[in-house]
């Protein structure tokens, strides 16, 4: 079976497939500071229940925090007998690669959400990432990323409403009844509802224009849904899209003449 494991800068997401088949997934807050031996304990008290954890063949790591990675890899050789597949190294192959400026380095959660949306819905799509930054990856026709968008996140530009005014607490997002606030929570969740709303509407008509064509949007991450509620901004919202990804670059690269 294979180990997908999908490392935020807030949430670390994993989750076993048998073959094609989906069997479980399970979250973690993302600490650097983790062992391989803790990642073990948690996983494998969850995998228990499942009894999947000597099952474990395969492991493939997708991560925005760099400094995870040296754990995750201790976690698939200690544990799982196996050298994991890490996103973004050189030997994790891309079908596509990505046409970027030279010397950049693209975020492999951006690589991966290229990966799935492509496969699942054809070129020239753009796909939105609901995480701690709010990313938007524009896919070519040919499967090719090409560059994009990096937005604060909704719950970072909250957090950081909170901790730079001194009069302002801090609030959780949801969807305000009016865009004219009448008390300070429901200004700010006005400000960050509808600020957001403005944000995807409009950077989607500006890449549309300078790609010049129609262009399927998708959404993913947990706010995905938030903002999909009675408005016309996406085309799809897919909470599995990354690990689809992550999934798909394992099996292209085990289907790779070595
Ligand atoms: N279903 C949800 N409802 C509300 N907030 C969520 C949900 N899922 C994630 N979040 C929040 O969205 C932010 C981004 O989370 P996540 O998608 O896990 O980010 P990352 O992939 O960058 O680690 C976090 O602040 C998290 O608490
Ligand atoms: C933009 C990101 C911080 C998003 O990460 P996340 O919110 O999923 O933790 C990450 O993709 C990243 O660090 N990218 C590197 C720069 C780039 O993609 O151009
Ligand atoms: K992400």
């Amino acid at each position: 079976m294979l180990l997908c494991i999908d490392c935020g800068n807030t949430n670390t997401v994993f989750s076993v497939w048998n073959g094609t088949d989906f069997i479980a997934t399970w979250r973690m807050e993302t600490n650097h500071q983790r062992t391989a031996d803790e990642y073990f304990l948690w996983l494998s008290g969850m995998m228990r229940v499942q009894e999947i954890a000597g099952a474990i063949t395969e492991v493939i790591i997708s991560s925005t925090v760099p400094r995870v990675v040296f754990n995750l890899r201790v976690l698939s050789n200690r544990y799982f007998n196996c050298r994991p597949l890490v996103v973004g190294k050189p030997e994790c192959r891309l079908p596509v690669e990505p046409r970027v400026d030279p010397g950049t380095t693209v975020g492999p959660d951006r690589l991966v959400n290229t990966v799935a949306g492509y496969d699942r819905h054809g070129g020239d799509i753009v796909v939105v990432d609901f995480g701690t930054a709010t990313t938007f990856d524009v896919v070519a026709s040919d499967g090719a990323y090409i560059g994009g968008v990096i937005a604060p996140g909704v719950n970072l530009s909250l957090e950081a409403l909170h901790a730079s005014a001194a009069a302002l607490p801090h609030v959780d997002v949801t969807m305000p009844e009016k865009a004219i606030g009448t008390n300070t929570v429901a200004c700010i969740q006005s400000g960050v509802f509808w600020g957001y709303i403005g944000l995807v509407e409009g950077v989607v008509r500006q890449i549309r224009l300078e790609r010049d064509r129609p262009m399927k949007v998708i959404a993913t991450g947990g706010l995905a849904e938030l903002f999909s509620q009675g408005f016309d901004l996406f085309d799809s919202v897919e909470y599995d899209l990354t690990m689809h990804g992550l999934r798909l670059l394992n099996d292209y690269n085990k289907d790779l003449p070595a």
